[in-house]
């Protein structure tokens, strides 16, 4: 019989999977499975919880929680020589990385898409042996993400975000920083750099409109230094993914990417502090296999 683990974030969104959790193990033993959970107690968690799902060799993996619990979970097994298919259940305020995969906010819906069991290889992106599925940045923008406190994010949802982000607007800095990219070198004050696997990026659909998940590249996108006239002005465009042509704003596949900030500067890896740059970006080509709607299997 397949075993499938269930790893999830009891406090992740309105800690609604407390309550799903007896319906999420009674469907995955409907559909054949000998189903356990794993219920997170706190940072790092998650992430032990699917390496040891890796060693004990379950067949498959479920990341149920926020993209801060996926991206643990994607950590845990990525290291693994023997990596169970994972599938995704979105339980978070964000879920950026859900949406770029299309697996829908409705838990039944989600559920569905591992039961019927279409997967594909997807690539993941490696930064300083921390991983990412989704995004890795930097610069005082990428900052404000740390700012908002888990309860404000519990009961406002993505709303927190956009209230942090008015707020800290004004007092945003350029830094300078070297990027070296394939066989390019850039050496300017930037407002922030985005290395994107997918196009799903900080509720933002189109902020990197090109990136493809099994192709092997990142997309980088840096936004060089501008002021707030000019950043209002970006961020309307970016709505519609028109930001890329923009003078301020440089956008390329590339996939090794290093880069090298003059002064201190944090990583922010799927939403999440990832610790400080330096640091090398590195693609590892399809290297988890993801549960999908049968829609985006070519
Ligand atoms: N039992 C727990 N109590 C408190 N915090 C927890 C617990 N389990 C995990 N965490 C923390 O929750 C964070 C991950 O949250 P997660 O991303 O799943 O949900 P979210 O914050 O609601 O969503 P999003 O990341 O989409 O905004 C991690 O920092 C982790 O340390």
């Amino acid at each position: 019989m397949k075993r499938a683990r269930v790893i999830y974030n009891p406090t992740s969104g309105r800690e609604a999977m407390r309550k799903a959790l007896p319906d999420v193990l009674e469907t995955l033993e409907k559909a054949g499975f000998e189903a356990s959970a794993h219920a997170t107690t706190g940072d790092g968690c998650a992430r032990d919880a699917a390496k040891a799902a890796c060693e004990r060799e379950f067949d498959i993996v479920i990341a149920a929680g926020g993209d801060g619990t996926v991206n643990e979970v994607v950590d845990g097994m990525a290291r693994a020589e023997y990596r169970p298919k994972l599938g995704i259940l979105p339980m978070g305020t964000t879920n950026d990385f859900a949406r770029a995969i299309r697996v829908p906010r409705d838990l039944k819906r989600a559920l569905d898409i591992i039961v019927e069991g279409y997967t594909k290889k997807l690539d993941i992106g490696r930064v300083n042996d921390h991983h990412f599925m989704n995004i890795a940045g930097g610069g005082k923008l990428t900052e404000l993400t740390y700012e908002v406190p888990s309860k404000l994010k519990t009961v406002l949802g993505q709303l927190a975000y956009y209230l942090k982000g008015i707020e800290m607007l004004p007092f945003i800095r350029p830094t300078k920083v070297r990027i070296e990219y394939d066989d390019q070198v850039f050496e300017e004050e930037i407002m922030l750099f985005l290395v994107s696997n997918s196009n799903s990026v900080g509720g933002f659909e189109k902020l990197a409109p090109h990136a493809t998940m099994d192709d092997g590249y990142f997309d980088l996108m840096i936004l060089k230094k501008i002021n707030l006239a000019e950043f209002v002005l970006l961020a309307n465009k970016a709505v519609r993914g028109h930001h890329i042509d923009d003078e301020h704003v440089i956008y390329v596949h590339a996939n090794q990417i290093i880069v090298i900030p003059e002064e201190a500067m944090q990583l922010n890896l799927d939403g999440e502090y990832g610790g400080n740059l330096p640091g090398k970006f590195e693609v590892l080509h399809k290297h988890i296999e993801f549960f999908l709607p049968k829609e985006e299997i070519e």
